[in-house]
């Protein structure tokens, strides 16, 4: 059986965000296809996009038997059980679920692009992606998360401490 490591970003801004996040992780724990590796702090970031309020990001790190679109599948289907309603794009949500990378392979499908084609932009991203991937090469770029993450400006990402709820 092949486990592939990957990396996934999280966010809610809707409801008890913190809960939500640490019952998504758990929801991941709990998938006898996933392992979760590492989890990163959680952080209180501005909203890119239409104005709302704050969001909570975090990164972990999975491994899976899954395959991309199996995993992406899981991490759709958690989403729902927390309620997410797709509105207006880049707004509000219980929960959001991203699939950053799947070891280092590149897919350029309508319904799945790996890895995510924003990642290299987003602080919020990169910033909790680097405390517990510092040294994992983005396929596209080749660069390491520690460089994009040093390319980006870290206004609005603010630390929160650990994500508390499952270890
Ligand atoms: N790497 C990926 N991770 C998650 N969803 C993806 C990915 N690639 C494509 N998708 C597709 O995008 C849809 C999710 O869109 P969604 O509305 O959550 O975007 P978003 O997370 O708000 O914005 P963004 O994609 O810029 O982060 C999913 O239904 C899925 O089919
Ligand atoms: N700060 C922040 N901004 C965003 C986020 C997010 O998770 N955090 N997600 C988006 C679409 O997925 C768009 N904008």
């Amino acid at each position: 059986m092949t486990v592939v490591p990957c990396a996934i970003a999280l966010g809610s801004n809707l409801g008890d965000s913190r809960k939500t996040l640490q019952q998504a992780l758990t929801a991941l724990h709990q998938n006898r296809y996933i392992d979760v590796i590492a989890q990163s702090s959680l952080y209180k970031t501005v909203a890119i996009g239409p104005p709302q309020p704050d969001i909570l990001n975090a990164c972990a790190l999975l491994e899976t038997s899954l395959s991309a679109q199996d995993l992406l599948t899981q991490l759709l289907v958690i989403e729902q059980h927390f309620g997410r309603v797709r509105r207006e794009r880049w707004g509000p949500r219980t929960l959001d679920l991203d699939l950053l990378f799947y070891g280092q392979s590149i897919i350029t499908e309508p319904a799945l692009q790996v890895p995510h084609p924003r990642l290299r932009e987003r602080a919020f991203v990169l910033i909790p992606l680097a405390e517990i991937a510092p040294h994992w090469r983005d396929p596209v770029s080749g660069q390491s998360i520690r460089s994009l993450r040093q390319a980006v400006d870290p206004t609005g990402v603010q630390p929160l401490g650990p994500i508390g709820g499952f270890t």
